[in-house]
């Protein structure tokens, strides 16, 4: 896992609108991508975004054929392992960004824990081995720099202006 990747203004489509798609969905918002949902159910908050005109929501089962290019990134988030996995076969076909949430090994990317304190960005992951601790990890380490640290806001504005 190598970039950080901006998705502002970027097409993503969530196959699935369950409480894993909604966790996902209120991280990813915060960076204004074009969010699009298919799944036959959708919770209350991923409801209420598509009715304030946020997110576009297809309310149906998903279909092969809404896998297409106009899509950066294409989350596979339905309680359908099988399903999740066809996903991400057509993702692959098509070369689409693709993150099944039920089976990391078929995914090309992953969900980090992460926290931005100013110019910074903290990123943790386990490979999809133990997210938990990657929360715990990430959580320590905020803390850990807020409290304890030593400028380093500072260091980072210092070295890019020298730059400029
Ligand atoms: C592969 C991945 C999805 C992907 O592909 O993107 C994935 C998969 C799975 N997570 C599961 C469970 C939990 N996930 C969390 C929490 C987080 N999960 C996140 C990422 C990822 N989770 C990716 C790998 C990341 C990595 O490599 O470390 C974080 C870091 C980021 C985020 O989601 O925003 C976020 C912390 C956010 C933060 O605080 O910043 C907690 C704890 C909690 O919620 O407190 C639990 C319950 C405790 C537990 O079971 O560990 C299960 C079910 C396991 C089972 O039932 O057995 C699966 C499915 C599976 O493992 O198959
Ligand atoms: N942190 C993580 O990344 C975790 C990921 N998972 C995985 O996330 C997935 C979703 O879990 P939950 O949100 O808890 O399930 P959920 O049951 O709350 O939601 C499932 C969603 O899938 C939709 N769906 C079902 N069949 C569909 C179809 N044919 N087409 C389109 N949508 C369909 C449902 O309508 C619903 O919106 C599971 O595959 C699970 O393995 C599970 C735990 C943690």
């Amino acid at each position: 896992m190598i970039f950080n990747i901006k998705i502002t203004g970027k097409k993503v489509l969530f196959a699935g609108g369950g409480k894993i798609a909604e966790a996902k969905i209120k991280k990813l918002i915060k960076e204004s991508p074009e969010i699009s949902v298919i799944a036959p159910e959708v919770t209350e908050y991923i409801r209420t975004l598509g009715k304030g005109g946020k997110i576009n929501i297809i309310e149906r089962e998903i279909r092969i054929d809404d896998i297409t290019e106009n899509y950066f990134l294409v989350i596979c988030a339905t309680s359908n392992q099988g399903l999740n996995r066809k996903i991400s076969i057509e993702c692959r076909k098509l070369g689409i960004l693709h993150d099944d949430l039920s089976n990391h090994r078929n995914s090309d990317i992953m969900m980090v824990a992460s926290t931005i304190i100013g110019n910074l960005t903290l990123s943790i992951s386990t490979d999809g081995m133990a997210p938990a601790i990657a929360r715990r990890l990430k959580t320590e380490l905020e803390e850990d720099l807020i409290h304890n640290s030593n400028n380093f806001e500072e260091d980072i504005k210092t070295i890019y202006n020298k730059k400029m």
